[in-house]
């Protein structure tokens, strides 16, 4: 388990949660059109701070792109396992042979 694994986990708890009693559970009860607006909305913020080079607003609006990421997902049923599945699949299709460059690890 990971610190997004939580998150995923938190926010999935979040679903038909009352929506006064959290952003997340608001945030989800708006639909999943909602949601994904919401995370281009983060991701755009985050896209400005690194095209401006401030580092700092960067790991900040960083974070609020994972966490809307996570939220996006979850409003589509789609658990976050599946998207690290898909990057691990990757991994093993990249052209160097990361196991005979690296065969003691
Ligand atoms: N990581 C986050 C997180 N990151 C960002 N946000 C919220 O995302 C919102 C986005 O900020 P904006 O300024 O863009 O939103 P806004 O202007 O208030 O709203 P709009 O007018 O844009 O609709 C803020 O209200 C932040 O508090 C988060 N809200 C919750 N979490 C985590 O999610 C989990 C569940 O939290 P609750 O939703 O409080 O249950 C907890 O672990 C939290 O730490």
């Amino acid at each position: 388990m990971t610190l997004l694994h939580d998150l995923a986990a938190t926010i999935e708890a979040r679903k038909g949660a009352d929506p006064s009693s959290s952003w997340t559970a608001k945030l989800l009860a708006k639909g999943p059109e909602k949601c994904a607006e919401k995370f281009g909305e983060e991701a755009i913020e985050a896209i400005i701070e690194a095209v401006k080079g401030n580092r700092e607003k960067l790991t900040s609006e960083g974070a609020d792109v994972l966490y809307h990421f996570l939220v996006m997902l979850a409003a589509r049923d789609v658990p976050l396992d599946d998207v690290l599945n898909e990057l691990d699949r990757r991994q093993g299709l990249s052209g160097i042979d990361e196991k005979a460059a690296r065969p003691n690890t």
